[in-house]
């Protein structure tokens, strides 16, 4: 046979053969594939856009979720968009969609591979990446170090960084020339410092002091990290790690770490040099961390120590009914998990609420009358205080809402499916539109896009607890650190606002949320700070 056609075609027109093949397979991929044969391409969307990128360029250039808030408004709560090279992606908006994505058929959306390999790379290979049913025991495992009674015994953590802050804060403010014109701050970066201690104490009983230690290891790494983290640098990670299999395991090893000023040169490239050094710093710290959890584990008083890896690690060895038990592997890749999710998420979500409230001087002062008589009575109000005080709630939801910490998110179709009518092929990629859903006008109103902190006392009939508020999202991959979070901003903006007030720091300053993995404001959020009130300073 292979003869025949040896005697049929000379080598050269092989050669042009597979030449018009590849040829095809492209053009197939780019334009004929989305614009001709795609089951998707009826969906109602935007027009394809950039030959070659499709609506990603418009994508990346606006602020995270506008572009597709727009396009759910213009064509209804099922849109479909042409991204890079051709690759489709679906946006569902509806509750049913969501509720069929995200909880019913959860194991049919699984995180896409590049998305899980970058989260790995950067946040340990835990939680946030693992999928099916070692997720399911995964998250059994770690459910009770999450469960309101440990939340509640660890409030006390709180405070000490934040009281730390406010030492700091005032100590500025009174160093100026004019003391009652307050001074300017970067306010994300002293929110990430608070937040990086308070994670570090409430999950690993760790205390890195970094908001009185400017030089502290673990803070200047992820400075580092975050400070990287743009619309371009995600979208080139986001190539590496697709065209290039095993690359987030290369970069993980020590090899890439002490060679990465080698092996990083060049345009593009040479952003991973950084990228890797902050990831293997804080691999080093974390290690260090667990190595001190698991010498704990041999001592007789550990048995009162309520940070969550100590509750890991003494579970552990205990026998469980499903006999799954997480190695020292495991347990070093939920240490860096728990400080890439819970650490920087926090630090946006109340960065963006002191700059709403900034911008918004009438809630701010009407939030200082609720708080300061609690300050007062107690400078560290407990979780059942922080609970009952509703425009305190009203401010950090709404936040939440407007500003969420992580935008969106996303998942592919692991079999084919219907949902909401629309045929998905295996493999489809799609969008998770958490800012989009948040400000969605059929569920929130024509103020969708206002701060009304009021709200939340008076929800509308169109809302949904579990899928008008996507900040968290929802089902058995929803953050397992919701109500933590929400305590620590709660307790966090109590102090803070009855200790000090807030304004833009310029006129005409506006908001720079970034377009990348989460939402951080791109300056760091320049504001004004002033003492106010007379609260004793914190010893
Ligand atoms: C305001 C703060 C926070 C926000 C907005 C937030 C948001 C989110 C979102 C949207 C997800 C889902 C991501 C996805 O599936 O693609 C998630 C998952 C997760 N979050 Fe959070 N988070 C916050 C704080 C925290 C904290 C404080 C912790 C831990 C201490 C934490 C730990 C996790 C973990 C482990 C997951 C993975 C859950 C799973 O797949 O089972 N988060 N978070």
């Amino acid at each position: 046979m292979s003869s025949v056609i040896f005697n049929l075609f000379t080598p050269r027109d092989l050669y042009v053969v597979l030449g018009v093949a590849g040829v095809y397979a492209v053009i197939h991929q780019l334009w004929l594939r989305p614009i001709l044969f795609s089951p998707l391409r009826k969906v109602p969307g935007p027009p394809f856009g950039h030959f070659l990128y499709g609506q990603f360029v418009n994508i990346m250039k606006a602020e995270a979720g506008v572009v597709q808030l727009e396009w759910a408004e213009k064509y209804g709560p099922t849109v479909r968009a042409v991204g890079p090279f051709g690759l489709e992606r679906m946006i569902f908006v509806n509750q049913s969609a969501l509720q069929r994505i995200m909880v019913s058929e959860w194991i049919n959306y699984p995180r896409p591979d590049f998305m899980r390999n970058i989260l790995g790379f950067v946040a340990g290979y835990g939680l946030l990446t693992v999928t099916g049913n070692e997720h399911k025991l995964m998250r059994r495992a770690m459910n009770p170090a999450f469960s309101l009674s440990n939340l509640m015994a660890q409030t006390d953590m709180y405070y000490p960084p934040l009281e730390g802050l406010i030492q700091i804060l005032h100590k500025h403010i009174a160093a100026q020339p004019e003391p009652e014109k307050g001074t300017e701050v970067l306010v994300y970066n002293w929110m990430s410092k608070v937040t990086l201690d308070v994670i570090c104490a409430t999950a690993f009983g760790y205390h890195p002091d970094s908001v009185h230690n400017d030089n502290n290891e673990l803070a200047s790494a992820y400075h580092t990290l975050l400070d990287m983290q743009s619309g371009p640098n995600i979208a080139a990670l986001i190539a590496f790690m697709t065209l290039i299999p095993g690359f987030d395991w290369f970069l993980r090893t020590k090899f890439a770490y002490k060679y990465s000023k080698y092996l990083f040169r060049g345009p593009h490239i040479r952003e991973l040099q950084p990228l890797v050094e902050s990831v293997h710093r804080i691999m080093d710290v974390s290690q260090q961390m667990l190595d001190e959890k698991l010498r704990e584990a041999d001592v007789k008083d550990s048995e009162t120590k309520k940070d969550i890896m100590s509750l890991l690690v003494r579970a552990r060895m205990n026998d469980t009914e499903d006999g799954y038990k997480m190695t020292d592997k495991d347990l070093m890749e939920q240490v860096l998990t728990f400080l890439g999710a819970g650490h920087e998420t926090t630090a946006s979500g109340l960065s963006w609420t002191l700059w709403l409230l900034a911008t918004h001087p009438e809630y701010q002062d009407r939030l200082r009358a609720e708080l300061l008589p609690v300050i007062e009575a107690n400078p560290r109000p407990d979780y059942r205080t922080l609970k009952d005080l509703e425009l305190l709630d009203g401010v950090i939801m709404e936040s939440l809402r407007l500003f969420p910490p992580v935008p969106m998110t996303f998942r592919k179709v692991a079999q084919d499916d219907w949902v909401d009518g629309v045929f998905l092929p295996k493999g489809t990629l799609l969008y998770i539109p958490i800012r989009v859903v948040n400000t969605y006008e059929e569920i929130w109103g024509s103020d969708a896009k206002e701060f009304r902190p009021e709200r939340w006392s008076n929800l509308p009939p169109t809302y949904n607890s579990t899928f008008s508020l996507l900040s968290f999202i929802a089902g058995p991959h929803s953050c397992i650190g919701r109500t933590m979070a929400i305590m620590e901003m709660k307790a966090i903006m109590a102090v803070i606002i009855a200790h000090f007030a807030f304004e833009p720091a310029y006129e005409g300053q506006a908001a720079k949320p970034t377009a990348a993995i989460t939402m951080k404001p791109e300056d760091n959020l320049p504001l004004k700070v002033k003492a106010v009130g007379k609260l004793p300073l914190p010893l």
